[in-house]
Parts: C-alpha cells; sequence; structure tokens
C-alpha cells in the first residue's frame, strides 16, 4: 500500500497549534505581520499568493499584498522595500519570484533586512543553512521536511536525489537534506542519464516544472516520492513534475498535487513569520 503524504491535513494540524501562539502572541501586544510584494502576473505566484492571505486570516497573522505591475523599476521596488525593512510592524518580508526582466533578482533578495527575510533567500541566511546554523529557511524545502517528519520518514543515510537546482527549492532544500545527514545528488537539465540517478533515490524530490515528466521507469520500487511541480497539463489541468498514475503504485509513499508541498510550503511560511515576530517579544529587535 502506498502512503498519500496528506500536505493538507498535516499542515491544518500544524496551524491549529500555531494559532494558539499567535493568540498568545497578540495578547501579549504583538501581532506577526507578513508583507508580500508581487511584482506582474505570474499563475503560480498568484496561486500561493491567495492561499497564503487565506491561511494567514484564520490563524490572526497580519498579511498584505503589495501588487505592482510588471513595468515596475528596480528603484521603486528597491525604496518599497527600504520602506517595509523600518516598518515596525513587518516581521517578515516575501518578494515573490520570479521577477521581471529588468530587475535584478540578486540585488532585490540584498536589500531586504536578513532578519525580516521570512524566505531564506539573503545571502546572509543562504550562508547559515549551508554552514548549518539556525535561520530563516525557504519555506517550501522547510515545509517538505517538515512533511517527513510528520509521517516519520527517515533521512539520515538515506539517498536524497533532487531533481532541479533553484535558488527557492532545489539548492536549499539540498542543504537541509545534507544536515539532516542524508547523501544527496543534485540533478539538473544538463544531468547525463537523469533516470540512472532517479533510480538510486530512497527519497526522490521533483521541482522543474516539467508536466509528470517523472515515469514509472525512473523511480526505484519502495521510493518516498516528493513532488514540488504545480503545471498545467495539456488539458490545462494542475499537475505535478511526477506521472501520479505512473508512479504511485510502485512507491511507498508519495505527495499529491495539489495537496501535498502546496500546502505544507504555506505552513512553513507562516511558521516562519512567527518565529520572526516573536523577536518582538523579546524586546530585541527594533
Ligand atoms: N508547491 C510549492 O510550494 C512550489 C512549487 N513550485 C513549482 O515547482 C516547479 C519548479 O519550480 P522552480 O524550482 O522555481 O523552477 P525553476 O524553473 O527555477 O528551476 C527548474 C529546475 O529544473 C531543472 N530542469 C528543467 N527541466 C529539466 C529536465 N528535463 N530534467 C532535469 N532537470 C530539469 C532546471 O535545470 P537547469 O538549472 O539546468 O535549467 C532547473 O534547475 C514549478 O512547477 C513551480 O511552479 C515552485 C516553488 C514552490
Ligand atoms: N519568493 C517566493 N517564494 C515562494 O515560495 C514562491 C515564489 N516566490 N513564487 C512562486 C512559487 C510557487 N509557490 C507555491 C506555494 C504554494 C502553492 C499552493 O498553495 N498550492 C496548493 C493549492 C493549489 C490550488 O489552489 O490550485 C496545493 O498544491 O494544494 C502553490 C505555489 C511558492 N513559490
Amino acid at each position: 500500500m502506498t502512503t498519500i503524504l496528506d500536505g493538507k491535513k498535516t499542515a491544518d494540524a500544524l496551524m491549529t497549534a500555531l494559532t494558539e501562539t499567535v493568540t498568545e502572541m497578540k495578547a501579549r501586544g504583538v501581532t506577526p505581520g507578513l508583507a508580500v510584494i508581487l511584482v506582474g502576473e505570474d499563475p503560480a505566484s498568484a496561486i500561493y499568493v491567495r492561499n497564503k492571505h487565506r491561511r494567514a486570516d484564520k490563524i490572526g497573522i497580519r498579511s498584505f499584498t503589495i501588487a505592482m505591475p510588471a513595468t515596475v523599476s528596480e528603484a521603486d521596488l528597491l525604496a518599497k522595500i527600504a520602506e517595509l525593512n523600518d516598518d515596525p510592524d513587518v516581521d517578515g518580508i516575501l518578494v515573490q519570484l520570479p521577477l521581471p526582466a529588468q530587475i535584478s533578482e540578486a540585488a532585490v533578495l540584498n536589500a531586504i533586512a536578513p532578519e525580516k527575510d521570512v524566505d531564506g533567500f539573503h545571502p546572509v541566511n543562504v550562508g547559515r543553512l549551508w554552514t548549518n546554523e539556525p535561520g530563516v529557511v525557504a519555506s517550501t524545502p522547510f515545509g517538505i521536511m517538515q512533511l517527513l517528519k510528520a509521517y516519520q520518514i527517515p533521512v539520515a543515510g538515506k539517498n536524497a536525489v533532487i531533481v532541479g537546482r533553484s535558488n527557492i527549492v532545489g539548492r536549499p532544500l539540498a542543504a537541509l537534506l545534507l544536515n539532516a545527514s542524508a547523501t544527496v545528488t543534485m540533478t539538473h537539465s544538463q544531468t547525463a542519464d537523469l533516470a540512472a540517478h532517479t533510480r538510486q533515490a530512497d527519497l526522490l524530490f521533483v521541482a522543474t516544472g516539467r508536466p509528470e515528466m517523472i515515469t514509472e521507469d525512473m523511480v526505484k520500487a519502495g521510493a518516498v516520492v516528493v513532488d514540488v511541480g504545480m503545471d498545467r497539463n495539456a488539458a490545462g489541468k494542475l499537475v505535478g513534475d511526477v506521472n501520479f498514475a505512473e508512479v504511485a503504485p510502485r512507491a511507498s509513499a508519495i505527495t499529491p498535487v495539489p495537496g501535498g508541498v502546496g500546502p505544507m510550503t504555506i505552513a512553513a511560511l507562516m511558521m516562519q513569520t512567527v518565529e520572526l515576530a516573536k523577536r518582538r517579544l523579546n524586546g530585541s529587535a527594533k
């Protein structure tokens, strides 16, 4: 029997616990605040932004979106970030990626104050992650680790194979898995014989944006398969990067799309926003 790794159910349980924490914080005068900057219109970002605010409202986090047109200048975006860096009611700042071509992603991520960088994309936080120091970690990989933990899936000593090396998923996930003592292989579009690598995986993580590209023949029997993809297939239906119908019977456990990694990403973001806001309670920040 294949276990379905139910991200929605797991996220709901984590959020119930978090609501209590937020309620206590509010009683002490601190409402966690999350600012989201959305530039232009990326469909995956649109889903993410909508679900984030829905979840934040439910647990009592104050969240708002600053929408900017796709034509916005880098200077205007940086000015907005500076304003949020200085706003004492904002604990976490998140800039939706990807950004339009005229804007340097590096310049934007460098501009976010590291102590408000709820996505963990600032080089200081990336450095902390890779040196295994405590800090904020990108929400999607953090959510994935929480999901594995909830299902008590062992990581230490396992062969973990990641397909995709983006800054928002593949790379930070590699660091977290390494910190958890997995043996980690990173693959990408230039990997020779991808299937030879994926077939070695006890734990297979896929984040490519290529609809249903992972097929049965690429997966070891009994593997745990985590599908990060949020893609549209030819018929316009939301699917993952894994061909679920083929792969699920072969896997010991697998995430569905939707209802897998997506809700865990949101939960992770909420957890980390609350962590950042806790510093206000201790009086150490601002
Ligand atoms: N549910 C969630 O929480 C989230 C979902 N997503 C979804 O995950 C997917 C990936 O997102 P993201 O990481 O931002 O994507 P990017 O486009 O930034 O990166 C994709 C990666 O996949 C690699 N890749 C592409 N095609 C292949 C291939 N045929 N074989 C092997 N590797 C390949 C690329 O290789 P190379 O580097 O060589 O180009 C690249 O490293 C998307 O569907 C996105 O919508 C993303 C973030 C969060
Ligand atoms: N700075 C930044 N950080 C990100 O983490 C980031 C980003 N930019 N840009 C876009 C991608 C995409 N992403 C999603 C997260 C959750 C769902 C999600 O909630 N999915 C649900 C709902 C699906 C639906 O409602 O159709 C699910 O899978 O069940 C989707 C997509 C985060 N990303």
